[in-house]
């Protein structure tokens, strides 16, 4: 966690607008997350938090606005896609491991096909990464005989074994057992204090104030509210943010 701002902020979104079909989902966003900072992202279900990070990694299409990572335009038709998302980390609600894969293959298979490495290399990658979660013994595991907090930290390993500049969590914990959760955030926790940059889309608000430099409060595909984590949760100066923060805190 840090709060030097960079020149070239690590997302820069300007204005962004999406549909689907008569939907529209986001109604003209503009946030930023500079590089090593933590930004956590809260809001009621179907405020477009998910819809808005998807964006940033293109899993979704903008209909209109311009996001730019790390300075690259990744609205403009011409930019190499498949090049800025392999700097983007992403870590989803429901894990996403290949259950056909043992977790060591899992870490390996895009080490490989992206980045080109040896089995070698990529085994060593991969086992530096598990080390750090705490799952070194599990190499040989199924997705299947893990806990969800298990495959959880795996898919953080998987992520990290790409040598992300960033990383994007959606709702990382959501999925998982009340008491599995705490392994998950101080494996998130290590991460921000080594000076990962980080968009947290999330509902663990001891998280956002512990580890956040920002916190933006989305409803109806507008961020409502933004600011220091700790003042926007201990004091919300917009209603709707009130009224969220009255029901989950
Ligand atoms: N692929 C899609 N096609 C059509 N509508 C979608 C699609 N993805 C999301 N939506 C709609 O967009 C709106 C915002 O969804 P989104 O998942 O971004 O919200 P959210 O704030 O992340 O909600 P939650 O906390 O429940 O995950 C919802 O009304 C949802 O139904």
């Amino acid at each position: 966690m840090t709060t030097t701002a960079s020149a070239t902020p690590a997302i820069q979104v300007s204005d962004l607008h999406k549909y689907f079909g008569d939907n529209e989902v986001l109604k003209g966003i503009d946030f930023r997350v500079d590089q090593g900072q933590v930004v956590c992202v809260i809001g009621p279900s179907g405020s477009g938090k998910s819809t808005l990070l998807r964006c940033v990694n293109r899993l979704e299409e903008p209909t209109s606005g311009r996001i730019l990572v790390e300075g690259i335009d990744i609205t403009d038709p011409e930019t190499d896609l498949d090049a800025v998302r392999s700097r983007i980390g992403m870590v989803f609600q429901q894990f996403n491991l290949f259950p056909h894969m043992d977790v060591l293959a899992n870490l390996c298979v895009a080490q490989r096909r992206v980045k080109k490495r040896s089995r070698d290399e990529a085994v060593q990658v991969a086992r530096a990464n598990l080390a750090k979660v705490g799952l070194s013994e599990k190499e040989k595991a199924y997705p299947a005989h893990l806990s969800g907090g298990q495959q959880q930290r795996v898919a953080i390993a998987r992520a990290l074994s790409m040598d992300p500049d960033m990383m994007l969590f959606d709702e990382p914990t959501s999925a998982l057992d009340p008491e599995l959760v705490g392994d998950v955030l101080s494996i998130m926790k290590d991460l921000a204090a080594e000076g990962m940059t980080m968009m947290v889309v999330t509902h663990e608000m001891g998280f956002a104030r512990e580890v956040g430099d920002r916190l933006a409060f989305m409803d109806g595909g507008v961020i409502v509210e933004e600011g220091d984590p700790r003042q926007v949760l201990a004091d919300p100066q917009h209603d709707r943010t009130k009224a969220f923060l009255s029901k989950v805190l």
